[in-house]
């Protein structure tokens, strides 16, 4: 597949670059304004590799990241508006956010009700089912990927692409990635990923919500990587007393160890946790 081009001419002529908001993997996020519009936006700074060196992100991972942004236009995904690029670094345009990352939200809480948490949910959801709609899997679902539009409406945006894959069916992707309390056993073991290896992320998402405690989290990496492979689990009384049947059914659909017996995101978006409840099944 080609290369995308991006724009050389200079980003100041058309953006103000503002204060760091947040910073990720050789990446800095700073405001920018739009000097035209006036509209403000997130722009991510990602310093490419050169030469020999270990610094700074591979040009084939910046082209898989701009060209999934690219693909995707959804509500709960956070939106790719243009491409600039200089010798040293490759400078995306992004939809800025300004309501924090859920997992602070989810911290001054400390936990959320079941109907706040599964109003979450199904947005994070209908974000991901926009990706796995087009092959692609995020591969690094949590908290911190997961950002408020802002404080006053609840309503998510996925950021943070740098590890997303096309999941096409033909070559094998296996990695030891992403954040080890959020990864699947097919990663600790590494064997191969698929979309289904963003559900079981959903599952330890939907756990944190609802308990404010991380399921598969040790002591140390190696022990977190055994519970996961384990399985090993439970729905703790001191965290779980007030919660649902339904809630519980719902995560232990998604922390399945075969990939294809694992829920998929459509199966989700219809459990009974998640789907909005017809006014007939509410009488009954
Ligand atoms: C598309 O990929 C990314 C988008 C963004 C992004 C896009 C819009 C936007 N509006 C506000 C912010 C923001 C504000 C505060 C902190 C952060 C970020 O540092 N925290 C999440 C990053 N992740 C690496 C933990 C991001 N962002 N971040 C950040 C990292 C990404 O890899």
């Amino acid at each position: 597949m080609d290369a995308i081009a991006f724009k050389r001419e200079p980003l100041e002529e058309s953006y103000e670059i503002g204060d760091d908001i947040g910073s990720g993997h050789f990446a800095v996020v700073r405001r920018a304004l739009h000097k035209k519009s006036g509209e403000a936006f997130a722009a991510k700074f990602i310093r490419k590799r050169r030469g020999g060196g270990r610094k700074g992100a591979k040009a084939e991972d910046i082209q898989r990241e701009v060209s999934i942004l690219r693909l995707l236009d959804h509500e709960n995904v956070i939106r790719l508006y243009d491409v600039y690029e200089t010798g040293i670094e490759v400078i995306l345009i992004l939809e800025l956010v300004t309501g924090g990352e859920l997992f602070d939200y989810i911290s001054e809480k400390d936990h959320l009700g079941e109907e706040e948490a599964s109003a979450f949910i199904a947005q994070i959801l209908r974000g991901v089912k926009h990706l796995h709609d087009h092959n692609i899997a995020h591969l690094d679902l949590k908290p911190e990927n997961i950002m408020l539009r802002n404080r006053s409406t609840q309503s998510i945006k996925l950021i943070d692409f740098g590890l997303a894959q096309r999941i096409q069916g033909k070559e094998d992707i296996r990695a030891l990635m992403g954040t080890a309390e959020f990864v699947a056993p097919e990663v600790v073991s590494y064997e191969t990923l698929s979309l289904a290896t963003d559900m079981w992320s959903v599952g330890v998402i939907t756990y944190i919500l609802l308990s404010g405690a991380s399921p598969f989290l040790g002591d140390n990496q190696q022990e977190t990587y055994h519970n996961i492979t384990a399985i090993n689990f439970q729905f703790d009384e001191e965290y779980f007393s007030n919660t649902s049947e339904l809630a519980k059914d719902f995560i232990e659909k998604l922390f399945v160890k075969m990939p294809k017996k694992r829920a998929t995101v459509d199966d989700c978006l219809n459990h009974p946790w998640i789907r909005p409840k017809e006014p007939l099944e509410l009488i009954k």
